[in-house]
């Protein structure tokens, strides 16, 4: 028998998302640092919210394109376990960031066709997971978080060396068949656990992690 599936619950804003989350499952909590993103946290909000994480789930920091002054402040602050990476940080900037700030980096990899699987093989080489999403539209004002899907037949049966998630427009409806589709035991999960941008919702939460548990 394989091993339960591993959530991640992204974009968290609220206290009482962290004991909601955690009750349904997640195993990883995301904390969002983009200041055009409905999630967005200041960093005291998110000192206050990854404090009550509990041993044994891992909290997680997404920025996009951060310098390492403000990752510097923002891990002097926030008790963190592993960095996301959702900008246009190249490989060279993904090593230099795990080896600067000395934690495991996963690095957001936009997925919309197959002329797009090469960079997913080049940062499986440098960062310590890789997270298989979909890619923004050309005018999304954010770069991740949108709740939209790709073409999950695009990965089906492929691996690297590293773990993986699977992300993009994932819902309590549909997780159970992306798994099935591409064989993830890792995903990750915004818009499709909400109520409203930014605001996540805990019955959707419960329902999506059974439905990935459930596989
Ligand atoms: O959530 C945001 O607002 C955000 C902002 C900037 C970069 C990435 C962002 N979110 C990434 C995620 O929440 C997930 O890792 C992933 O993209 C899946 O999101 P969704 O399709 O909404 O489930």
């Amino acid at each position: 028998m394989s091993a339960p599936v591993n959530v991640k619950i992204c974009g968290l804003t609220d206290s009482a998302d962290v004991p909601a989350a955690i009750l349904a499952g997640a195993r990883y909590l995301g904390f969002v640092f983009f200041e055009k993103s409905p999630r967005n946290l200041a960093l005291p909000d998110a000192a206050f919210m990854a404090g009550t994480v509990p041993e044994g789930i891992c909290k997680v920091a997404l920025a996009v394109d951060a310098t390492d002054d403000f990752l510097d402040r923002m891990l002097a602050e926030v008790p963190i376990d592993m960095l996301q990476l959702h900008g246009r940080e190249t490989p060279a900037r993904v090593s230099e960031i795990r080896a600067r700030h000395g934690l495991p980096v996963m690095k957001a990899v936009g997925v919309a066709g197959a002329e797009d699987l090469a960079a997913l093989d080049d940062y499986a080489q440098v960062a310590d997971q890789i997270l298989v999403d979909a890619k923004p539209p050309k005018d999304a004002a954010l770069p991740g978080g949108n709740g939209l899907a790709f073409d999950w037949r695009l990965i089906a049966g492929r691996r690297w060396p590293v773990p993986w998630m699977l992300a993009g427009g994932l819902t309590p409806d549909n997780v159970a068949e992306a798994i099935a589709m591409t064989g993830a035991r890792q995903v990750d999960v915004s818009s499709g656990v909400e109520s409203a941008p930014g605001v996540k919702d805990a019955d959707r939460m419960a329902a999506f992690c059974a439905a990935a548990l459930s596989r």
